[in-house]
């Protein structure tokens, strides 16, 4: 910053630098309601009342003048007392008539006062009969621009008394540090509000500009979390305070979008928090539901809307289809096709409101994160992860899975697939050891949590693709997933793009790969639309695939920047 120039000089420097230091500051001051507060408190009256005052102190510091002594109270006393002995002329009944005037006696021990620089002020007595029960009274005066005073109030139910609510994290009132929640408003500018309503005083509160006085009863106790401001809760809705009937001040409210990250500065209130986004540089919280309360009217909510689960079966819709045939040596298992069994329904209890969050950044000697893809069928994920297993076979692997289908004379045991018995395959779903698995053709076919172990211990990098309900499984402090959705462009890019793709048909029960179809395309979209708005929250990455290469790159891209950089990932995956 330049140094401020203190004008012509003089007695009257600090005045004029007052008056100047908004138009000097203006260039460093970015927005424009602080430069209206810089300019209203530097105009405030009683700054510069205060400001000639110190200027003449100044002055007559500056000549130093020495008291002659410092009693002269105790010297007018001993001086009366001497005359009354003397014989009374009449000059001397006029001294004596002066020396017992109050104003005098006063002006004399003022002297004293400022002669012995005793300036602390004399309290009087404590009286012997004190009410303990007495409430003590706090005046309180703050300045206050056009920034809303950042507190909230509200009528005591049982003693009727109007009390602060709530003070925003931020905010005027909370910066002054004067005000407390709890605390009891007794007067606003002199006027009693203990007959008025909460509205009336906010409109009284909102009309008062600069210098604004509160009588208040200060509250008992006030505590202050030690966690305030270090909880990060990631959004996983879009809020929009404007709209929301319940929140006790819309102005107030903090809107925010899905995959958003809040930065929680106040959970005192059970239904209200207070919260920053994270990064903005603003200090002033706002009010976002509390995850309680969310969860519980969106629990409400739900259950008047009537959920119709969706039914999907393999071979009437394609939407989820998801087969276990990436095996790297055999392109032919790409005909691999069967019904999910888990795929046939998916979470309605779940209510997404917000998930605790810190930053994590893979350490050299940790596991690789395991890197899932999400994507409707047709939509290229294998495309993609065959792309990056070309690239990279040594730094990319994908999991073997597990058939009770019998082996052909090419394949080989642990290389297509694990071939194991139908006893030991269904021992193996009831011990939850598979993250899916379906049926084909009387044959059960599946993908373990064990064979994704075996590709990170090889410190690979899993690629991993699944149906999108399976995700919240896999969300485990081991694996710490990253999730990838590969989402579909326009159905006109996708009609120019996949000219020469080609899908395996789910309609078709041969599973042979055709050219893509129109309603191929049409339920593609369709498919990736449901998956956005039912599970979008679990997304760490959106790509679109629309040009292949393109889409590799951003793929990689994301990958660099997953070694490089810290991520926010569920809190219990980093403090375990
Ligand atoms: N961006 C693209 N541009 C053109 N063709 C593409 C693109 N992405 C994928 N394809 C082609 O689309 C077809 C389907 O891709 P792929 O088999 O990878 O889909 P998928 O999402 O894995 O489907 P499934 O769920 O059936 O496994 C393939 O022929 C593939 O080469």
């Amino acid at each position: 910053m330049p140094a401020l120039s203190t004008g012509s000089g003089g007695d009257t420097g600090l005045y004029e630098l007052l008056a100047s230091l908004p138009a000097q500051l203006q260039p460093h001051v970015d927005s424009q309601e602080d430069l209206t507060f810089l300019w209203d408190m530097f105009g405030e009256k009683s700054l510069h009342s205060l400001v000639k005052i110190h200027e003449k102190l100044n002055y007559y510091e500056k000549q130093s003048p020495v008291p002659m002594l410092h009693g002269a109270s105790a010297l007018a006393d001993d001086l009366a007392e001497e005359l009354q002995s003397k014989p009374l002329n009449s000059e001397i009944r006029e001294l004596l008539k002066l020396l017992s005037k109050p104003n005098l006696k006063a002006l004399l021990s003022v002297h004293d006062t400022v002669a012995q620089k005793n300036y602390d002020p004399v309290l009087p007595p404590m009286p012997d009969d004190i009410d303990d029960e007495e409430d003590s009274v706090k005046i309180i005066r703050l300045v206050k621009n056009r920034e809303p005073l950042g507190a909230t109030i509200k009528r005591d139910e049982h003693t009727g008394a109007v009390i602060v609510a709530r003070i925003m994290r931020g905010g005027a009132a909370d910066r002054s540090g004067l005000i407390h929640v709890g605390d009891e408003l007794k007067e606003v500018n002199g006027i009693p509000v203990d007959d008025k309503k909460p509205e009336e005083i906010i409109r009284i509160l909102s009309q008062s500009q600069g210098a604004i006085t509160f009588k208040i009863i200060p509250s008992v106790k006030e505590q202050t979390s030690s966690k305030e401001g270090k909880i990060f809760m990631k959004a996983l809705f879009d809020y929009d305070p404007s709209e929301d009937k319940a929140i006790p001040c819309k102005e107030a409210g903090l809107p925010f979008r899905k995959g958003e990250i809040l930065q929680i500065m106040s959970q005192d209130d059970a239904t209200w928090w207070q919260a920053k986004l994270e990064g903005d540089t603003n200090p002033r919280a706002g009010l976002i539901p509390s995850k309680h309360f969310q969860e519980r009217r969106l629990a409400l909510r739900r259950s008047d809307v009537q959920v119709q689960p969706l039914k999907i079966s393999n071979r009437k819709s394609s939407s989820f289809r998801r087969s276990f045939r990436l095996s790297k040596k055999d392109k032919k298992t790409n005909k691999t096709m069967y019904e999910c069994k888990k795929s046939d329904q998916y979470d309605t209890a779940d209510v997404p409101t917000y998930e605790e969050v810190a930053k994590y950044r893979r350490q050299p000697h940790e596991k690789y994160r395991l890197i899932v893809l999400v994507g409707p069928v047709g939509v290229g994920v294998n495309e993609l992860k065959r792309k990056l297993l070309i690239s990279d076979s040594q730094h990319y692997g994908v999991t073997v899975p597990h058939t009770t289908r019998p082996r052909r004379s090419q394949e080989s045991d642990g290389v297509e697939y694990i071939f194991i018995s139908k006893h030991l395959f269904e021992t193996d779903v009831q011990n939850n050891k598979f993250i899916e698995y379906g049926e084909y053709k009387n044959n059960y076919y599946g993908t373990s949590i064990d064979s994704v172990r075996s590709v990170l211990a090889k410190n690979k990098v899993c690629l991993l693709d699944v149906q999108p309900h399976t995700v919240k499984h896999l969300r485990t402090l081991e694996f710490k997933p990253f999730v990838i959705f590969i989402k579909p462009p326009s159905i006109q890019r996708l009609r120019e793009t996949r000219k020469n793709a080609k899908i395996i048909s789910s309609k078709d029960e041969k599973s042979a790969a055709k050219p893509f179809q129109e309603e191929d395309f049409q339920e593609m979209i369709r498919s990736a639309q449901i998956m956005e708005s039912q599970y979008s929250h679990l997304f760490d990455k959106v790509i679109v695939n629309d040009d292949l290469t393109t889409a590799y790159n951003e793929l990689k891209t994301t990958f660099d920047k997953l070694e490089r950089e810290a991520f926010w990932v569920p809190v219990s995956w980093v403090h375990s």
